[in-house]
């Protein structure tokens, strides 16, 4: 599955930052099943926080685009946070006894508010480039991950719905927008050739950034 040009260079551009992140702990143990549930559960309560921040993030976007057809974009993102994933997490955590009073209740960890805060402060400081750079390890990654763990993991995992979601038509599909959106909005404002511009760098820089901060938000969920 390919998502596009920018994403391409970036990830390679991150290095092993971005192996770290896909192929973290993590991830491997929800693919053998072995990850702990309490450590998931921890995960969870944590990433209902982390969603409506970065549906914060997607309404900056429709703030800072150019055009129509971005901010059309920005805004189906924000509508797909808060209408379909946020209830599902809600679902999901209702199902493991974890209410949603609890959800609102749970304290935001340091790395919540590291990488939350720095997505938007991207945004606030910088241009609609430098917060989709910022935004694109988050979508394209779990893109990823759903994708190979579809083929790689054990059958009987209890993860299996958490894969199936991401690794689902809808969600991929979703990825292939997000990646293409990416390098028209490179395209428009820094042309064919933009790995020439000093800007390219500063772009790689905030996606490794990123990518960095996801490595330490799995860490929420492993002890
Ligand atoms: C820590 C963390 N990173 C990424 C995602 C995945 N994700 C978050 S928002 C969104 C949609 C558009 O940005 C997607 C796919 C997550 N849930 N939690």
């Amino acid at each position: 599955m390919s998502y596009g040009r920018c994403f391409t260079a970036w990830r390679a551009a991150a290095g092993s930052h971005w192996d770290d992140y896909v192929r973290h702990r993590f991830v491997q143990g929800m693919a053998d099943g072995t990850l702990p549930r309490a450590g998931f559960l921890n995960y969870l309560v944590q990433d209902y926080r982390f969603l409506i921040h970065f549906s914060r993030a997607w309404a900056l976007g429709i703030v800072k685009a150019d055009t129509l057809d971005e901010m059309r974009a920005c805004a189906a993102t924000v509508d797909a946070l808060i209408n379909l994933e946020m209830p599902l997490h809600i679902r999901i955590c209702g199902a493991e006894g974890i209410t949603p009073e609890a959800l609102e209740a749970a304290e935001e960890a340091p790395q919540n508010l590291a990488y939350t805060r720095y997505v938007l402060e991207s945004g606030f400081s910088g241009d609609f480039l430098d917060l989709l750079a910022a935004l694109a390890p988050c979508v394209l990654g779990y893109g990823e991950i759903g994708a190979r763990l579809a083929q790689e993991a054990a059958p009987d995992t209890p993860y299996r719905e958490w894969i199936d979601t991401y690794a689902g038509e809808d969600f991929q599909r979703a990825c292939v927008e997000a990646g293409a959106l990416i390098d028209r909005a490179v395209a428009a404002r820094l042309g064919d050739t933009p790995e020439a511009l000093p800007r390219w760098q500063a772009l790689e820089r905030r996606f490794a950034t990123a990518t960095r901060l996801e490595v330490a938000f799995w860490g929420l969920g492993v002890a």
